[in-house]
């Protein structure tokens, strides 16, 4: 017999699900929800709640997804201090940083990785995380890549292959191309489910950019870009044109990319018709290297299916705050509180092919969709210790998240 537990008498409710609730979230108050083994059985007013095994009293505070963080790079070994201490005192972020990372976590052992990520997916999960993608990129051998992707996909939802996050330092970059594209691609390709690459100057170009993302799609394997972070270039049009799951960071946009984001999805869409490319953006990434904020508020207005993502790695946004990320999109970027909330859970699980039934996690098993609490979903949930959504950037930088779920279990 499957155990019911019912979270009874909640006092905002964020399913994500319009068909269940009213506005942009799709909320409910006074709402109850039903957990069946790992899913979702049932949503609605908890004056008709059905019976269940366990019940949990809510006591009038908001529940909503567990947050979808669809940009991470979490395989690391060592850390960047001096770096960040060099740019608050005014150097500017380069790319070239990356290879000390390199460095560190070539020279580390297995379980000094997997101790570092286990370390990072508890932090991430404290503050409501329940989704997380994390990346490869900090290897660039084919050995070192390999390791990474097998770390990775001992703890996260989806991994992602960067081998192309720069030409490892020594190396010559078109040898380094006919790898990343070659021996490398094929020795990490069953263990991942994406291969991204930084497209910007110092990392690859437009021409390098565009051989990695169709080697990849040749391959069968969706892509995503990391574009338009330090200046401007031709990362956001590659992404679109090549049908990419999402381009990251979008910290310089011109109006010709926006529309072009925006007119990926099809008229009306906004996910549920044609498969367009997420915008994905990074406001932790943006403030701590004190770079321009990604223009969320353009992307939405313009029709855009947009993601808040954390970007937590140890060069340019050692944090996985999801909180921290929504409070910074709607107090600098100009989001709404439900359009923040909708971008950090439902926009992550678009950039991640992980809203639709179906999806194949990195084990090579379907999984039900996340970033909604709708009957069938995986019940991927967190409880605030507030009575609704909007306190999470009303009281910046407070921990509000009590509870947490993740496929029907209590983990928080
Ligand atoms: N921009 C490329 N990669 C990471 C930074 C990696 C690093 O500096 O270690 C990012 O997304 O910001
Ligand atoms: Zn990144």
């Amino acid at each position: 017999m499957v155990r019911t537990l019912l979270i009874d008498n909640i006092g905002e409710l964020t399913t994500n699900d319009e068909t269940l609730g009213s506005g942009l979230g799709g909320r409910l108050a006074d709402a109850a929800v039903l957990i069946e083994g790992e899913r979702i059985a049932w949503v609605g007013p908890a004056a008709q709640a059905p019976a269940a095994d366990e019940r949990i009293d809510a006591e009038g505070r908001a529940l909503l997804p567990g947050w979808v963080d669809s940009h991470t790079h979490m395989v690391f070994a060592g850390d960047r201090t001096a770096e960040f201490e060099a740019r608050m005192a005014g150097e500017a972020y380069a790319a070239g940083g990356i290879n000390v990372t390199v460095n560190a976590t070539r020279a580390a052992s297995d379980a000094e990785l997997e101790a570092n990520l286990a370390r990072l997916v508890g932090e991430a999960r404290r503050d409501g995380t329940t989704t997380m993608e994390t990346k490869t990129g900090y290897g660039l051998t084919v050995a070192d890549e390999v390791r990474s992707a097998r770390v990775a996909a001992t703890q996260a939802d989806a991994v992602t292959f960067l081998g192309a996050h720069v030409v490892p330092a020594g190396v010559d970059p078109a040898a380094y191309l006919d790898l990343v594209t070659g021996k490398m691609l094929d020795a990490v390709a069953p263990l991942v489910s994406a291969v991204d690459v930084f497209c910007e100057s110092g990392a690859f170009d437009e021409a390098q950019t565009r051989r990695i993302l169709e080697t990849a799609a040749a391959k069968g394997l969706a892509t995503r870009v990391h574009g338009n972070q330090l200046g401007h270039g031709p990362g956001t049009q590659l992404a679109v044109e090549h049908g990419s799951l999402s381009v990251d960071h979008l910290g310089f946009l011109t109006d010709d990319d926006i529309a072009a984001l925006a007119g990926s999805w099809g008229e009306g869409s906004r996910g549920t018709v044609a498969r367009g490319t997420v915008a994905t953006v990074l406001p932790a990434c943006d403030l701590s290297t004190r770079m321009p904020l990604a223009p969320a508020r353009k992307l939405v207005d313009a029709g855009a299916v947009v993601a808040i993502a954390s970007n937590c790695n140890p060069g340019t946004s050692y944090t996985s705050s999801m909180g921290f990320c929504v409070a910074t999109a709607v107090l600098q970027m100009g989001l709404t509180v439900q359009e923040a909330v909708r971008a950090a859970t439902l926009g992550g699980a678009i950039a991640l092919g992980m809203h639709e039934d179906g999806w194949i996690d990195p084990r090579g098993a379907a999984q039900p969709r996340v970033g909604v609490v709708s009957p069938g979903a995986r019940a991927d949930l967190q409880l605030l210790n507030a009575p609704s959504v909007t306190h999470l950037a009303y009281r910046p930088g407070m921990r509000l998240t009590e509870a947490v779920w993740k496929a029907g279990t209590r983990v928080v």
